[in-house]
């Protein structure tokens, strides 16, 4: 039995589209440097084939296709070139376009072909039969020039509704002229599960070649038809990292392979490599620049990510009666959420995740439960401020060791002078280390200006404090319906410089809203320098 480079059977491939078909969605804007680090990571996940994109068509995939053969040292994957076949009443051995992919110096091309004869007619303006030939001249070419071909049939799902007898003819013609797999897509993405695994069924019962699948999202059912047809019997799957692609994006990569291999025990991915498939989508999604989607399944930041007391309650005893399978399969993890909806299970698992054993002290727990509870109806949120929860534990725990620092009061005075120059200086009242400090901050805006001010006092008893920088702020408004006057919710982030960390503040006003979750960030910051864990 012949094998891929990724060391699998060839009897089933995992065909990434991500370069080709991601590239075609909004938004994304791949540079050259872009895709060979993105090919490095699917390689690395070890892929069977990679699309690179089209040559001939794109200069910036011409070039990625020239530097691949020098900069790409693929491990696992085969390098695929896209492209379509040969222009009606021309030659394939002529047609630029084909002699781009064959030029490429890619092992694989993968054509796309019509199968809907309206597509024929209308959009190639055509003949059926010189369809046809098209697509043998192009496939018969690229063999004998030594290429693998595998045939994409756009549209193939609408054309065999509309003329089956016609789309099935597109498929025996491109594996009679040596086509290894051809490949029916729902380039509309309008299909549903049922219609593609009868199709599929049909097809294969009809030709006998071998098939793969391509789907579109727009129904949001891409993965589930992706599966519904291999379980139809297709042995070639093509998908896209996170999604990516073309209007609502192509069958999700990681999502396709989780389900094959954990669900239906069909190997794609070289032993071990499973648990690659969360790093790969969040390293594709940073290089692409686009924001992770944290719900998507297996590798989202939310796909193991529990909020519900209810739900805590059962992990504690079983993370299993949650969970649909262990989160580290997938190289993700499980999380706890805190918020209005935590009860006593919660509480005590997210505790322990931030290294506190409440555990062992139900009154602190219950206190810390209520606490949450009451705060969370004023508007706090620490679902993404575990700084400032893990400071509410402490304060239950060991209320000495909790503050670093006590307010007495702050001030910030902002002016703007004839000339429009705004500036602005704050004052902050502190006691720490047994002493009083004033001092003041001078910064482009209030927060800063506070930030500034407590350095300027705390680092005299606490250096570490240099270390510490607010990363991000963010502000909410809560109650929209008060205007300027309603209830605002800050988030700050702050790093060490190696770990970041959230904390919340809420008010009517903003600056002690601000100010709030400035404080929280600081003391959780000089507390985990200080490795003052409780518990
Ligand atoms: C379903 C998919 O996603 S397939 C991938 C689609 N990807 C892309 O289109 C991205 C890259 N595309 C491009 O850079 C350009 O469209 C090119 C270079 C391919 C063609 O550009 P142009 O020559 O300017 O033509 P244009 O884009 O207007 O039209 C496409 C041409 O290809 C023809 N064509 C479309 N599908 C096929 C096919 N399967 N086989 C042969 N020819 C085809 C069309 O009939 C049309 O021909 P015409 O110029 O004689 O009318
Ligand atoms: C080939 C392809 O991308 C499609 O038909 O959707």
């Amino acid at each position: 039995m012949t094998t891929q480079q990724n060391g699998l059977s060839d009897a089933f491939h995992v065909y990434d589209t991500t370069l080709r078909d991601g590239a075609q969605g909004e938004g994304m804007a791949l540079t050259v440097a872009d895709k060979l680090a993105i090919a490095k990571h699917l390689d690395d996940l070890g892929v069977g084939f990679i699309e690179g994109g089209w040559p001939g068509a794109l200069p910036k995939d011409t070039e990625f296709f020239a530097r691949a053969q020098t900069e790409l040292n693929l491990r696992h994957a085969q390098l695929v070139a896209f492209g379509s076949t040969r222009k009606a009443e021309s030659r394939a051995s002529e047609d630029p376009q084909v002699l781009a992919l064959r030029d490429s110096g890619a092992g694989t091309i993968c054509l796309v072909a019509k199968s809907h004869v309206g597509h024929v007619e209308r959009a190639l303006r055509t003949t059926l039969a010189e369809n046809l030939e098209m697509i043998t001249d192009t496939v018969t070419f690229l063999r004998a020039e030594g290429r693998r071909v595998f045939v994409d049939c756009e549209h193939f799902f609408d054309g065999y509704h509309l003329d089956p007898i016609y789309a099935v003819e597109v498929v025996r013609t491109a594996a009679a002229a040596g086509a290894d797999v051809v490949v029916l897509c729902d380039t509309n993405g309008g299909m549903l599960p049922s219609q593609v695994n009868r199709v599929v069924s049909e097809v294969l019962a009809a030709t006998g070649a071998r098939l793969g699948i391509h789907c579109q999202d727009d129904t949001g059912c891409a993965v589930a038809n992706t599966i519904a047809a291999v379980e139809a019997g297709v042995t070639h799957v093509q998908c896209v990292a996170n999604g990516y692609g073309e209007r609502t994006g192509n069958a999700n990569l990681a999502t396709v392979v989780a389900n094959l291999e954990l669900k239906l025990g069909i190997q794609c991915l070289p032993p071990g490599k499973l648990k690659e498939l969360s790093r790969v989508s969040h390293a594709i999604a940073e290089i692409a620049n686009m924001t992770p989607r944290h719900h998507l399944p297996y590798v989202g930041m939310s796909a193991f990510a529990h909020k519900a007391g209810l739900h805590a309650s059962a992990i504690k005893v079983d993370p299993d009666l949650y969970q649909h399978i262990d989160p580290t399969l997938v190289g993700n993890d499980m999380r706890m959420l805190i918020s209005e909806m935590a009860g006593r299970a919660s509480v005590e698992l997210k505790g322990k995740e931030l290294g506190h054993d409440l555990a062992a002290n139900p009154t602190a727990l219950a206190n810390v439960v209520e606490k949450v509870k009451n705060l969370e109806a004023r508007g706090y949120s620490f679902e993404a401020a575990d700084g400032s929860f893990d400071l509410l534990i402490r304060e239950e725990l060991e209320p000495e060791n909790s503050r670093v620092f006590e307010l007495e009061s702050w001030r910030v005075i902002v002016d703007r002078d004839a000339a429009g120059e705004v500036r602005t200086e704050a004052t902050v009242k502190l006691h720490a280390s047994g002493k009083r400090f004033v001092a003041t901050g001078e910064g482009n805006g209030p927060v800063n200006a506070l930030d500034m001010a407590l350095r300027q006092g705390l680092e005299q008893v606490y250096p570490d404090l240099a270390r510490l920088e607010l990363v991000d702020f963010k502000v909410r408004i809560l109650e929209g319906a008060h205007g300027t006057g309603a209830v605002v919710r800050v988030l700050v982030e702050t790093s060490d410089g190696e770990t970041e960390w959230d904390t919340v503040g809420v008010h009517e006003n903003i600056i002690e809203a601000s100010w709030q979750a400035l404080a929280d960030g600081v003391t959780y910051g000089l507390l985990r320098t200080a490795g003052l864990p409780l518990g």
